[in-house]
């Protein structure tokens, strides 16, 4: 696989399962500026209120293969594998899916990220171990603290200087 960082800013989003890991997902999709509808016949509190706020939208429904044909990303994360395999199997060839239930389907892996400022780091595993994964980011994160933010925020001002006229 292929790491890339991918602006999702306007783009549609829609989840299919409305617990705890399609928050997840969701959360950083949002903070993109992503168009982000979940579809699920049940949804935790937090998805709920955000709904409430029209900062998403939610169909408390079943997903069906007609909700996702013009999503640039399709996110699986509803707990009926079967579910979530279908849309991988039903997505166009040429859309984004990530499948939370089987690292095997779909052709997008999250991986365990953090930011300071524009420095971004990603750490996946591929699907062979994500508590590592998240181990690993969290050793990272203390090895570039917050400091780093400051840092590279300025060297990126002065990039920016220096390309003007
Ligand atoms: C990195 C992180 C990002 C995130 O989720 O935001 C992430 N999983 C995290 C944590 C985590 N996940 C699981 C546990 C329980 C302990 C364990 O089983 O190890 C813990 C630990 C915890 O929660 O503390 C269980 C689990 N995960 C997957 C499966 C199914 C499978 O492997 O097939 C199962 C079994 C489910 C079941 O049995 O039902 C699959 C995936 N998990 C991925 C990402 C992708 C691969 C990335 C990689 O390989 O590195 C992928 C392929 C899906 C995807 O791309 O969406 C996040 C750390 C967040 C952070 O940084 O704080
Ligand atoms: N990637 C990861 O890090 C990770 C970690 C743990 C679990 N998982 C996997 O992620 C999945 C979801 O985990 P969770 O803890 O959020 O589960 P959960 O049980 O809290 O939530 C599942 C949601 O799916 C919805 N749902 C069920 N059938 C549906 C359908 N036909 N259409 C739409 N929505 C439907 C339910 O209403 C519910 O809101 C599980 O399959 C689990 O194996 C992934």
């Amino acid at each position: 696989m292929l790491p890339f960082f991918v602006r999702m800013t306007g783009k549609k989003v829609v989840i299919a399962g409305g617990g705890q890991i399609a928050y997840r997902r969701l959360l950083p999709l949002l903070h993109e500026g992503a168009y982000i509808t979940v579809i699920s016949p049940e949804a935790i509190d937090a998805i709920v209120h955000l709904a409430e706020q029209k900062r998403i939208t939610w169909h408390p429904r079943p997903i069906e293969p007609t909700d996702y044909s013009d999503a640039f990303l399709i996110i699986a994360a509803t707990n009926d594998p079967h579910v979530n395999e279908q849309i991988a199997t039903y997505a166009s060839p040429n859309q984004l899916v990530n499948v939370a239930s089987n690292h095997l389907l779909g052709n997008v892996h999250i991986p365990a990220s953090f930011s300071r400022g524009r420095l971004q780091i990603a750490v996946t595993t591929g699907g062979a171990n994500p508590a590592l994964a998240k181990q690993i980011k969290k050793q990272l994160e203390q090895q570039f603290d917050e400091s780093f933010a400051k840092y590279v925020d300025k060297q990126y001002k002065q990039r920016q200087q220096r390309k003007k006229p």
